[in-house]
């Protein structure tokens, strides 16, 4: 890649050496063009104030000049003051600048200032932060969000220079059909009145082009991955008598909602076009069974299915699920992950080749290229957030076109689905099986709060079991394990008459596995775990579940945490502990104290920090800012729809000169969707 385009790394701009790389990378910025987009969260605005207009608190710019010398106080240490008194249209008030004394030479009497500061009505004092550049004032000053190792003047600055070097090769991505009738700003226009605007007015013009253009690569991006939708696919020829003999084996009766969803996927696979589809429920809903019977329903065909999940322990776990679920059936199940043993390995691949394999379950381990298919004709796909619209594409890269079945208990507004993924089709269960009891949440504050032990002996009294999440507290998984370990001594203590056990995601996945199958057989009643236990481990005897720190999890995490109760008839608790000092968490432990309902709490969350997790975005440092969000800009989203699909309908493959510069920026950012986490 030339050095001079925005699609090279930030390492070569001047002055940017490993250090700034690392911090930038930090922020998600790898590339000079994730620079340049990246956006400020607001402004300070520069432009002198009329003191009548302020009132108690405002930030504000004040000019005038100064009348007295200024004095230094010191309180000890590093803290000081430094006060002086400014005539502002004939009005003398007090500046007071905290902990910057070097400014005491900068400050003479008689002198022209500009400061910006808070404003204090009651004492007419202004708390400086900073004096302005007289040249430099009537401006706005954009704020970006920023972490400990990159200082906000000189992520500012960087982006200054980037603009000033790279205006003149920025390129229109969006097409000019659609940009010109819409009124959009061109690339450089829109980034300029973004980074560095005159006025507010000004830089909510620019916002509405890049809220725009934000959604429509955004939904470029996935028409492009999905361009071969509606491609034809293997056709499952499923015996249907066989399927509903195995359905009455079943030791329960499917909810509604599942046996449509049933329907829905042996529909499908039987077409000749590839299913698409996201199975959606809540936690503990049953999508595995669903999932289960259109694998059944592609052995009756001989025909090979593979289930991809999160994590190796989850891996397992479905393992033994379906294995005991097909016990009686004569389907060959294999478990592939990176843990295999290699001769193991060996052999399933070989097995898989020559189709003795009817269903294989593993990790993203299973899209390795030595992983050969003999009639490969369904992938099952656990929770599709983490991995994304990704892995169809690199099965599709594999040559393999088989029957896709995403499933998500995080669901996505339904609006907000079809408007995102267009083509998908969607199945929910609704309801939960018959006879579960919601689960009761309750709140403490306090990790000593008596209710947690009585809880807990109440439980462990009935032979039920207990789950305890540690709180995840640090940036670093050794503090976190710490954390972990320390509980697990406390529960230890307390409890010695049980067996307590203790799971982490630093454990061999062997060592995890044998943890989890030692709960599941009740050999172990209480088990302490980080958040690996977050998705799909099924245990009905757990009723409780305790997790600290609950404030530090966003919403859908902890409703997918409490999802390990309430799984049997059972009646099941859930005890939130934490003390959260901000609104939204508090917020966020409120809504889980009133709701059990995914969707209900997926919608909150949504409103309550953007859609960042639903469309998969980049984190970027401790906030998380985007331009657009699909909420409040659903008209945006909605334009932005209707112009990708102008776009792809006469130029599905990107060829025309006229959509150059989009092919190019997709192809160019492409490996941002290649994570799999
Ligand atoms: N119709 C049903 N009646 C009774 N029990 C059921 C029914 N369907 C599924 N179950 C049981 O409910 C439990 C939860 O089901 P399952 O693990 O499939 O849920 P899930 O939707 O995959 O949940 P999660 O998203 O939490 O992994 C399992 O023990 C399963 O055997």
């Amino acid at each position: 890649m030339s050095e001079n385009t925005i699609f090279a790394p930030v390492s070569v701009l001047p002055r940017v050496g490993e250090k700034k790389v690392e911090a930038l990378n930090g922020l998600g910025i790898k590339k000079v063009i994730d620079l340049l987009y990246y956006f400020p969260y607001r402004y300070e605005d520069l432009s002198k104030q009329n003191i009548e207009n302020l009132v108690d608190g405002d930030k504000a710019v004040l000019q005038g000049q100064v009348v007295t010398s200024p004095v230094l106080s010191r309180f000890g240490g590093k803290r000081n003051s430094l006060r002086f008194k400014l005539d502002v249209e004939n009005l003398i008030i007090n500046v007071v600048f905290f902990n910057q004394p070097y400014l005491r030479d900068k400050i003479l009497i008689g002198q022209e200032i500009a400061i910006y500061g808070k404003w204090e009505q009651s004492n007419l004092s202004l708390v400086g932060s900073k004096i302005i550049d007289q040249a430099k004032t009537g401006q706005l000053e954009p704020i970006y969000s920023t972490t400990a190792s990159i200082k906000q003047w000189s992520l500012r600055k960087l982006i200054k220079d980037t603009f000033t070097n790279y205006q003149k090769d920025l390129v229109n991505i969006v097409p000019e059909e659609i940009r010109l009738p819409l009124h959009l700003m061109s690339e450089a226009e829109m980034l300029k009145k973004i980074h560095f605007p005159v006025n507010y007015e000004e830089a909510q013009v620019a916002r509405k082009s890049a809220v725009f253009e934000e959604f429509f690569l955004y939904l470029s991006r996935l028409r492009w991955l999905n361009k071969d939708e509606d491609q034809e696919g293997v056709e499952v020829n499923y015996d249907l008598n066989k399927l509903k003999k195995f359905i009455e084996t079943l030791p329960f009766e499917l909810t509604d909602s599942q046996k449509k969803a049933v329907n829905e996927i042996c529909y499908d696979i039987k077409s000749p076009l590839a299913m698409n589809r996201l199975l959606q429920g809540d936690v503990g809903s049953g999508k595995t069974i669903v999932a289960a019977l259109g694998i059944y329903a592609a052995a009756t065909a001989k025909m090979q299915s593979a289930l991809m999940v999160p994590t190796e322990v989850l891996a397992a776990q479905h393992y033994d699920n379906l294995k005991s679920l097909f016990k009686d059936t004569s389907l060959e199940i294999a478990l592939l992950t990176s843990a295999t043993p290699k001769a193991q390995r060996k052999n399933i691949l070989e097995r898989l080749k020559t189709g003795v394999i009817d269903l294989v379950i593993g990790t993203h381990a299973l899209i390795q290229p030595d992983v050969e298919f003999k009639n490969l004709s369904l992938v099952i796909i656990d929770e599709q957030h983490r991995f994304g619209v990704n892995q169809r594409r690199a099965l599709r890269v594999k040559g393999l076109m088989p029957n896709i079945l995403s499933m998500t208990a995080t669901p996505i507004p339904r609006t907000l689905a079809i408007t995102i993924y267009g083509s998908i089709k969607i199945s929910t269960i609704k309801e939960m099986p018959r006879g579960r009891l919601p689960i009761k949440t309750l709140w403490v504050k306090s990790p000593d709060d008596p209710l947690i032990d009585r809880a807990v002996q109440y439980e462990l009294k009935n032979d039920h079991q207990v789950y305890v999440v540690t709180p995840l507290v640090a940036e670093s998984e050794k503090i976190d394990l710490r954390n972990a370990e320390e509980i697990y001594d406390q529960y230890v203590k307390k409890y010695p008459e049980v067996e307590v056990a203790l799971l982490h995601g630093k454990m061999k996945a062997e060592a995890k596995e044998q943890i989890l199958t030692d709960f599941a057989a009740q050999k172990s009643r209480i088990l302490i775990s980080t958040t690996v236990i977050e998705v799909g481990v099924d245990v009905k005897a757990a009723t409780l579940m305790i997790i600290y720190d609950a404030n530090r999890f966003g919403l859908s995490q902890l409703h997918q945490l409490r999802g390990r109760v309430g799984r049997s008839s059972l009646q099941s608790y859930c005890v939130l502990v934490g003390n959260p000092t901000n609104d939204i968490a508090k917020k966020r432990l409120e809504l889980m104290v009133k709701s059990n309902d995914g969707f209900v709490l997926a919608e909150n969350d949504l409103k309550l920090r953007g859609a960042g997790e639903v469309f998969g975005s980049r984190q970027s440092g401790e906030i998380n800012f985007k331009v657009g969000d699909p909420l409040e800009d659903q008209k945006a989203l909605q334009l932005a729809r209707s112009a990708v699909d102008q776009v792809f309908k006469s130029d599905p493959l990107l060829e025309n000169e006229a959509n150059g510069n989009l092919h190019q920026f997709l192809i160019e950012t492409k490996d941002y969707d290649e994570t799999i986490d």
